[in-house]
């Protein structure tokens, strides 16, 4: 175990770990060992490779061994090599969800020390796998369990509900597993570790919580399951999780084809459509249209901004926490107000359902953000805006009904606005909510050391949106 993974139980004041320093570590010897692998176990067309893991300034990238035309083919992983449900169930009893499973056989194979992984199945896989998340967030709010509330306290409100929200998911599934090897005993002793700190509760969360954002912050959707929503339509597909995000550049394109091999479907990854890549050029994938919120939480890194402009980012500040307290602050009508937000489905958040049944996620949109153009806030959040100046604050009138015959118009856009009173209402609404998140951000920079972190990236994107909607009120621009 990393002499670092011990869970913290002093009582200093504690602070996120800054700009942790990645750096990458791997011997070479181990992408030779997991080509190797590839070819030997998998009949992976190991030759034709036309990319390289290298180390960039977010751990490794994936670079080109050569100027690769568009579409050019890269590599193609077989399903075999694939560490999914498919490939896992086989040598597991039933029971557990793919992300369970999979984080599951990382932990019972993670390699000691600096040793290589001894899986039998994977090992030259999870050998090659990040070693350490220390930069993650989720790792720090486990390894300093005690001080949990300070180091949310210094996140922006969206982002620290966003990570107790990503710690949740993590502690159902270690429940589930904890569940599993009572049930399982046997399981601990199939693990290829010579010293398996499986026993104790705090060092199997630990174990845990590194085989977890391996899987939370490397696997790809691919259909497994008849289901296009089914969770479990998930993998690790190496080499491909080398890949680092971007938002702007061309991305590859990934292909599950069903290109017949003797090990199963082939995963096509092809360079960018529209664009050569030069030798030694990094090539990204987009993981999705994520806010610097979800990449922090999700995936432990922020895009910083190139300029003051913030172009190459994607923008948002969800403003829940302070459109929630308007509301209550609203009186007894507030109350029926956000009744009705709830029944209409405007409350905070919506189920998005792709075949009428399953949750499948879960979009949550009192927000201000960009898009291709400029920055908006978003048209829940107006819609919501619109209903709380409907009527002043007190209790619900008489023909409260009835009042809202305009507002549920424009909710489904038969007529564009309630009144000119109602329109100029809500901006001075957001006006005030900026005003708020400006108030908010400038309080906590002065009072932080911490610069140039990601966590004050966060708080200065809060700053830098509000301050430009502040900016579009003001010049009497349109909003919508
Ligand atoms: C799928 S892996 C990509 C490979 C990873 N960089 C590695 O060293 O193995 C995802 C992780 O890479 C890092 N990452 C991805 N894109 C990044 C970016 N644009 N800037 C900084 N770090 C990034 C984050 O730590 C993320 O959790």
């Amino acid at each position: 175990m990393d002499h670092a993974d011990v869970i913290d139980n002093t009582h200093a004041a504690v602070k996120w770990i800054q700009n942790f320093p990645r750096k990458p570590t791997m011997d070479r010897s181990r992408w030779l060992a997991l080509l190797a692998w590839l070819q030997s176990h998998h009949g992976m067309n190991t030759n034709d490779i036309l990319v390289e893991p290298r180390a960039t300034a977010g751990g490794y990238g994936l670079f080109a061994l050569r100027t690769c035309p568009p579409s050019s083919p890269l590599f193609a992983v077989p399903q075999s090599a694939m560490m999914n449900i498919k490939t896992l169930s086989p040598h597991y009893p039933s029971g557990l969800t793919a992300v369970q499973l999979i984080s599951l056989h990382l932990m019972l194979n993670r390699p000691e020390q600096d040793q290589d992984s001894l899986d039998p199945l994977f090992g030259p896989y999870i050998s090659i796998l990040p070693r350490n998340f220390d930069f993650h967030p989720l790792m720090q709010l486990v390894k300093k369990a005690n001080h949990s509330q300070e180091l949310l306290d210094q996140l922006t409100p969206s982002s620290a509900q966003a990570l107790e929200k990503l710690a949740a998911r993590f502690s159902a599934d270690f429940d589930a597993i904890c569940r599993y090897l009572r049930n399982h005993p046997k399981i601990i002793q199939s693990s290829s570790r010579l010293e398996p700190r499986l026993g104790e509760i705090d060092s199997l969360r630990l174990e845990y919580v590194w085989s977890w954002l391996n899987v939370n912050t490397r696997c790809i959707f691919l259909q497994l399951k008849k289901a296009r929503s089914d969770p479990d339509n998930l993998t690790l597909c190496p080499i491909l999780d080398f890949a680092n995000h971007t938002c702007q550049r061309p991305q590859i394109d990934v292909e599950p084809n069903k290109e017949k091999h003797e090990n199963g479907a082939v995963f096509s990854v092809l360079s960018p459509r529209n664009m050569s890549v030069s030798a030694d050029e990094e090539i990204f994938l987009t993981y999705g249209a994520h806010c610097n919120r979800n990449l922090f939480v999700e995936y432990g890194f922020v895009l910083h901004p190139l300029s003051e402009s913030w172009d190459n980012c994607v923008v948002e500040v969800e403003v829940d926490d302070i459109v929630e307290e308007l509301f209550r602050q609203k009186g007894s009508v507030g109350t029926w107000m956000m009744e009705i937000l709830r029944t209409e489905n405007y409350w905070r958040w919506v189920r998005i359902s792709d075949d009428g049944h399953t949750l499948t996620s879960i979009a949550r949109d009192w927000t201000i953000h960009s898009n291709s153009e400029s920055i908006y806030p978003s048209f829940r959040l107006v819609t919501c805006l619109r209903l709380y100046n409907l009527l002043p604050c007190g209790s619900v009138p008489a023909n409260g009904e009835e009042s809202l015959q305009s507002w549920r118009r424009t909710v489904i856009g038969t007529q564009h606005e309630i009144s000119t009173e109602n329109e100029f209402a809500w901006k001075e609404t957001l006006r005030k909510i900026c005003c708020s998140i400006i108030h908010r951000a400038e309080t906590w920079m002065k009072h932080s050391e911490q610069v140039g972190s990601d966590v004050m990236t966060l708080w200065k994107e809060e700053l830098y949106v509000a301050r430009y909607i502040l900016k579009r009120i003001r010049n009497g621009e349109e909003l919508l």
